[in-house]
């Protein structure tokens, strides 16, 4: 189990959200969301395939808009914001996605620049390099600066994709099922880096997965997202010792698998 970060302060949410609904036409995916994410935190949010975990982190991004609720993302309201906040408090948030999208024809170095020249004005060449050598470092692949995304292995993908989000030094990450198609060595390689990342960069982070060991290494608290809303929450022992037939059984097809 993880041992709780010193760095969370429970006195400042970074993410607030009450009430949250979501609807498909007449598929209610979110009915009834609170949450709320702490300096510093890192919360997993576990539930089956298609409950809505993917949902609620796009309308924390301000990619999907809410049906109803309230949701604060570092202090603003998401119902309420403007197109203009919105692309700045977006910069502040690192959206890690299942797929890496890394741009097959460009070399990792210039993957990672990507988003400083598209987002940040006025930097120099130097401070640039500077920026892309700290974020290759911080995820352990300094050497595969020059070559193409092709030649890289889907865990060092994954890391990429987690430095590019990181270069623009964001307050949250949200990572969208980090471990998906890697093997037990490898997805432990990519929770230690979400650990790593987590004291380096002093960022809050939501990790929504089905793995319970990504959880269980990753979640200094847990919460289950059932029937479109959070029905528990804890550590992870605190969770799986529901006797929830729900969680019981998602547990139990967890580790016989
Ligand atoms: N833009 C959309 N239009 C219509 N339905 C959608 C849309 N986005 C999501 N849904 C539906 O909402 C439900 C929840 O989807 P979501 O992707 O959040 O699931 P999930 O919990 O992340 O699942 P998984 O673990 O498989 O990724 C699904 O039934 C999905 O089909």
């Amino acid at each position: 189990m993880k041992h709780q970060s010193p760095n969370i302060d429970r006195t400042k949410c970074v993410i607030s959200i009450k009430g949250l609904r979501k609807s498909f036409d007449d598929f209610h995916v979110l009915r009834g969301v609170d949450m709320q994410l702490f300096q510093g935190e890192n919360l997993v949010v576990l539930g089956r395939s298609g409950t809505g975990k993917s949902v609620l982190i796009k309308i924390i991004a301000g990619l999907l808009k809410p049906d109803s609720g309230s949701v604060n993302v570092l202090g603003k309201e998401m119902n309420h914001i403007s197109p203009r906040e919105l692309d700045a408090l977006r910069l502040k948030i690192g959206f890690s996605f299942q797929n890496s999208a890394l741009y097959d024809s460009m070399t990792v170095g210039e993957n990672l620049e990507f988003p400083l020249v598209r987002h940040v004005e006025n930097l120099s060449q130097q401070e640039v390099d500077e920026r892309v050598r700290t974020v290759l470092e911080a995820v352990g692949l300094s050497q595969t600066i020059n070559q193409m995304p092709s030649q890289l292995s889907g865990g060092q993908r994954k890391r990429i994709g987690i430095a590019r989000t990181l270069i623009l030094n964001p307050d949250i990450m949200l990572y969208d099922e980090p471990t998906a198609g890697l093997d037990p060595i490898t997805s432990m390689d990519i929770n230690n880096l979400i650990n790593e990342v987590q004291v380096k960069f002093n960022t809050s982070s939501i990790i929504i997965t089905h793995d319970l060991t990504c959880a269980k290494a990753t979640g200094d608290r847990i919460v289950m997202l059932l029937d479109g809303q959070f029905q528990y929450q804890g550590t992870f022992d605190e969770v799986f010792s529901s006797l929830d037939e729900r969680v019981k059984s998602f547990y139990d097809y967890n580790f016989i698998d």
